[in-house]
């Protein structure tokens, strides 16, 4: 059995419950006193209160506003709050509402020693318990390749791993890349992890959505214009790829850049010197090109719509962004993680989702993929009464969940499919044991692998899984 924790028991004044923390240290328990109230008047519980210690709080003979200061900083601290209430507290609203929001649970005043002991039991443990989940998920994540900072995407599954594989690779190298991905899977995501981990991170990266600027700006946008180039030009303008200069410009829907465009891109992408409109000079700028497009930019050279010479040249190297649908076991933890992101916009009793939502989650085809799942969790989290979100709060009638009925034929070669990655990720893409666990001989794990267009190394093209580095031009 674990040893008690320690207690910080904060009363309105300093000195504390003599009486009560006697009673406790004779338990085992190591016992700090605090004071609610500073002198100043301002509570600051939260900063007083250590990672691996239980919160104990008298909440006597408070007013409504120090309740309401209190309940601000025990929101903002990470522990477990176990409450201490007479019955003139019960009788309050304020003081119910931060018991039944905020604390694990409540003894009454005076104290039973038996029952405040089994209260701190429980808080103890939830609290062990909670280290051991947040460890468990940062493992999972760093194993999964997600990165912490600004730009941090998360998966776990072989299809993001793929995928954070596939952004290292690219990042090392300096040419230019096309990213594919239906909207709102992760593409400027994508853009902005490979310019993080690239040697041009120290350098500016700018993005550019070419659909979104009217035809007649987009020139003066990419390339900047001089004074006086056409009316309404006052000023000189720096283009955004100049000042990307020293690193990385994302032209996002570049299936949308016009045609006339698309000549001087590539020229700028030849010769890498760049006329701004209306100047005589040339420039040399040095800037690397990510682009990324949700159409089939193959398809848009064979209909004309997208110059061929300027296809290669950006597709020489390609990622592709898995849809959510395609990577369904992640859906728990981006919501997650979402769900720590906007916690303080949260009410404070909302404490996560329900199994019953997640399942929906699970279910729901993800037409916006993880922007739609981002919109659906902030919406949840503000609609929801309770302690967990139901799935009536993230709006998904049970209607639009598609569930695709499989043949027994289909269900297997999905399952075989599923046990084949999951072997794989387990054994870091060892072919060899993988094969082994799986209880197959090498040979039918080359030829299952083929079967399902699954890459033997995760650099290799990899169509089965998304994402591929594969150049276009050897
Ligand atoms: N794996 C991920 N982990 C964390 N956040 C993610 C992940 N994938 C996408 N997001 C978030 O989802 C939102 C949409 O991503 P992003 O804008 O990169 O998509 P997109 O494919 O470029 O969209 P569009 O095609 O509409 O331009 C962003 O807020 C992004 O931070």
């Amino acid at each position: 059995m674990e040893s008690p924790a320690s207690v910080r028991l904060f009363c309105r004044d300093s000195g504390g419950d003599a009486s009560l923390g006697d009673t406790l240290r004779q338990r085992g328990w190591q016992v700090r006193n605090g004071s609610i109230f500073e002198s100043s008047g301002s509570c600051c519980c939260h900063e007083h209160v250590a990672e691996n210690e239980v919160g104990l709080v008298a909440l006597d003979a408070l007013s409504s506003d120090e309740l309401r200061r209190l309940e601000a900083s025990m929101i903002k601290s990470r522990c477990p709050w176990v409450g201490l209430v007479d019955e003139s507290g019960l009788a309050d609203g304020d003081t119910r509402r931060l018991i039944i929001n905020l604390c694990l649970g409540y003894a009454m005043q005076p104290v039973d020693a038996d029952r405040i002991d089994g209260l701190l039991w429980m808080a103890t443990d939830l609290m062990r318990l909670q280290r051991r989940e947040s460890e468990s998920q940062q493992q999972a994540a760093t194993e999964a390749g997600a990165d912490s900072g600004e730009y941090e995407m998360v998966g776990t599954t072989p299809a993001m791993w793929q995928l954070f594989k596939t952004i290292r690779k690219i990042a090392a190298v300096d040419a230019s890349v096309c990213i594919h991905g239906e909207s709102g899977t992760g593409k400027e995501l994508t853009a902005q992890a490979i310019h993080e981990r690239s040697p041009r991170a120290a350098g500016p990266f700018h993005a550019i959505n070419c659909g979104a600027l009217p035809d007649n700006l987009i020139q003066s946008e990419l390339f900047g214009h001089e004074k006086g180039a056409f009316t309404g030009a006052g000023q000189r303008k720096i283009g955004r790829i100049e000042a990307a200069s020293g690193g990385t410009l994302f032209l996002d829907e570049i299936g949308d850049l016009p045609l006339e465009l698309q000549v001087n891109l590539l020229r700028f992408l030849e010769t890498r010197r760049l006329q701004r409109v209306g100047g005589l000079n040339e420039i040399s700028v040095d800037v690397r090109i990510l682009a990324a497009t949700h159409v089939d930019l193959a398809k848009a050279v064979d209909d004309g719509r997208f110059r061929e010479d300027l296809y290669h040249r950006l597709n020489v190297l390609q990622i592709t962004v898995p849809a959510l649908r395609e990577h369904p076991e992640d859906i728990e933890i981006l919501a997650n993680f979402f769900f720590k992101r906007f916690a303080g916009d949260k009410p404070a009793c909302l404490k996560g989702f329900s199994r019953e939502s997640l399942a929906v989650m699970q279910q729901y085809a993800w037409p916006g993929n993880v922007r739609e799942l981002i919109n659906r969790v902030r919406r949840a989290m503000v609609m929801c009464e309770g302690r967990l979100i139901q799935p009536e709060d993230l709006g998904i009638e049970r209607r639009r969940i598609h569930r695709h009925v499989l043949t027994l034929e289909q269900a297997r070669e999905r399952a075989e499919r599923d046990s084949l990655l999951a072997a794989l990720a387990r054994n870091k893409y060892r072919i060899h044991p993988a094969a082994d666990e799986l209880g197959v001989s090498r040979v039918t794990m080359y030829r299952l692998l083929n079967k399902h267009g699954i890459p033997r190394s995760p650099g290799e093209s990899a169509s089965g899984l998304g994402t591929s580095t594969s150049p276009a031009h050897p």
